[in-house]
Formats: C-alpha cells, sequence, structure tokens
C-alpha cells in the first residue's frame, strides 16, 4: 500500500526578534542578520499508510500545530518534502472562518472555493447548521462567537465536505462535552470508512479511544512515533515525570532539547 501521507525531513523556521522594528530592518536589510533563527520543526520524517489515525503528542510549543498546518498545507514547510495523496481539511479552533462574515456566509464562501454549486450549498447548509447547533446564531457575525460555537462550525463544514485526509487540531477541547462525543462518533464513521486522519490533543484517553499511531514531538523534533499504545505508554511515564520536575529542571530539559537542535542544525550546514 502506498503511503497517504508522506513526509521527508520536513523543517519550518522562523525568524525571532528582540523588537518588533528589527522584523521591519530585516526586510530591509535583510544581509544584516537580524533576528535569530528558531526551528519549530527539525528532519520530520514520517510516512502514514491509508486509513491510519495518527495522533500528535508533546507538551506545549513542541510543533504540533505547526506540522498539521504543513499538512494541510495552510503554512510552507522551510525545507524538506511534503506529500499528500488526496484533498486535505484542517479543523482547528479559528481556522478558516472569517470573524467579519456571518457563520452562513463562511459556509457558502468555504463551499463556493471548494467547487461545491449554489445549488449544492443550499442542500449542504442545512445540514451543516444542524449538526453545529448554532442555528439561532447562523445569521451573526462569526466574532461574536463563542470559541466553542467557532469551533463547532469549523468542524461541521469539515466533516460535511468529506475529505480524504482529516485533521483536528485542539478543535474538541473547546466545544462541550456532548458536542465532543458527538464529533468523536463522526470520527469514529471517518475511521470506519477508511480515511486517513490526524489528530491534536491533550486528552490522552482520545487518543487511546481513536488513534492507531502516535508520533511524539518533542521542542520540534520527533522523539518517538509508532503504534499507539506502546508511544503512549511512553509519553505518559515521560509526563509524569516532567510534572514532578521543578522549574529549573524544566528549563534544564528545555535547553538540553533545544541544544541537541543545534546540533542537527550545525551538522546540517556542515553537509550543504
Ligand atoms: N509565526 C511564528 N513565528 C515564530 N515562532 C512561531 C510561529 N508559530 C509558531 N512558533 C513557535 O513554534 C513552536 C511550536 O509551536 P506550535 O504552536 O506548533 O506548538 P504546539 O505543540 O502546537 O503547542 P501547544 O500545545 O501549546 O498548542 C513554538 O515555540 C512557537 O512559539
Amino acid at each position: 500500500m502506498s503511503a497517504k501521507v508522506e513526509l521527508k525531513n520536513v523543517a519550518k523556521k522562523y525568524k525571532l526578534y528582540k523588537k518588533q522594528s528589527d522584523r521591519l530592518l530585516d526586510m530591509l536589510l535583510p544581509f544584516k542578520g537580524y533576528g535569530e533563527d528558531f526551528y519549530a520543526l527539525q528532519n520530520v520524517s514520517l510516512s502514514v499508510d491509508e486509513g491510519s489515525i495518527v495522533g500528535l503528542v508533546g507538551i506545549n510549543g513542541s510543533g504540533k500545530s505547526t506540522l498539521a498546518n504543513i499538512i494541510a498545507g495552510i503554512i510552507p514547510a522551510t525545507e524538506g518534502e511534503v506529500k499528500s495523496d488526496g484533498n486535505v481539511a484542517l479543523i482547528a479552533v479559528n481556522a478558516g472562518l472569517d470573524a467579519k462574515l456571518t457563520g452562513r456566509e463562511n459556509i457558502e464562501l468555504k463551499l463556493l472555493m471548494l467547487g461545491f454549486t449554489r445549488k449544492q450549498i443550499k442542500e449542504m447548509e442545512h445540514e451543516i447548521i444542524e449538526f453545529a447547533e448554532i442555528e439561532k446564531f447562523i445569521d451573526q457575525p462569526v466574532k461574536t462567537y463563542s470559541s466553542g460555537m467557532k469551533s463547532r462550525l469549523g468542524f461541521s463544514i469539515s466533516v460535511r465536505v468529506n475529505p480524504d485526509i482529516l485533521i483536528i487540531d485542539e478543535a474538541l477541547s473547546v466545544g462541550d462535552s456532548s458536542f465532543a462525543e458527538k464529533s468523536l462518533e463522526k470520527m469514529m464513521e471517518f475511521k470506519e470508512k477508511g480515511k486517513t486522519m490526524f489528530f491534536v490533543s491533550h486528552s490522552i484517553s482520545q487518543m487511546k479511544k481513536f488513534c492507531d499511531h502516535i508520533l511524539w514531538l518533542e521542542f520540534g523534533t520527533v522523539k518517538e512515533y509508532g503504534k499507539a499504545d506502546v508511544v503512549l505508554k511512553d509519553y505518559e511515564k515521560f509526563l509524569d515525570d516532567y510534572k514532578k520536575m521543578s522549574k529549573a529542571d524544566k528549563k534544564k530539559y528545555r535547553d538540553e532539547a533545544l541544544a541537541r537542535q543545534a546540533v542537527i542544525v550545525k551538522e546540517k550546514i556542515l553537509q550543504a
């Protein structure tokens, strides 16, 4: 079976500036070296088969959302290759919704952009609004919605569009538990249909219920990738230890991980 999603040595580099004015100076005088390179992702390689459900775990700032956005094609990788066989939809809190437009206008815009006809949109609209449970507010601007409402609308549009590859980034964490349950049921339906999914969540119990593989990211690099039960066991043990660490030990842990990252960057420069 060929891979549905394949990543080869993916890296994402950002520039960090000490002052806002340095950002502008860097644009005007790029050769002066304003700002410091920061790798949110480094050397990420991954092969995901069709029908697989991959959970992305890692503590805050480890690169999960950056990777989700790269796989979805929303942001480009700075280095490496990203291949996905099929259309991809990302569901994230706020993702893809225009805050100035109403809920209904957002549905129409998104579906028009995906190439659906006016007639198809009218048919799909009702189902989307009903699933999102925002009938009363659908003609209000999205900027007036709570984060749970935005995430419900985003989720409902994306699942109705029926993508080949679905990425869910924390979208269930802001809704209430009854919507989360309904959404998990929908995701189970997708799983049964053999869709490929990525799932970003801090909920280990949802990961256990849902994912067959887990990618554990540690400050932008792959710490472990494999069968869900094996990786989650290691990750839970790490979380237990991490929670017990003092502030100073947490800093040491972060500094050591970033130093390992710096070594990878240096090796790359030497190889180039
Ligand atoms: N546009 C940007 N410019 C600079 N740094 C960024 C940018 N976007 C993300 N980062 C940095 O990249 C790192 C990874 O961020 P990301 O949001 O992917 O982490 P995460 O694992 O999803 O975190 P969380 O669990 O908190 O959601 C962080 O250190 C973050 O500050």
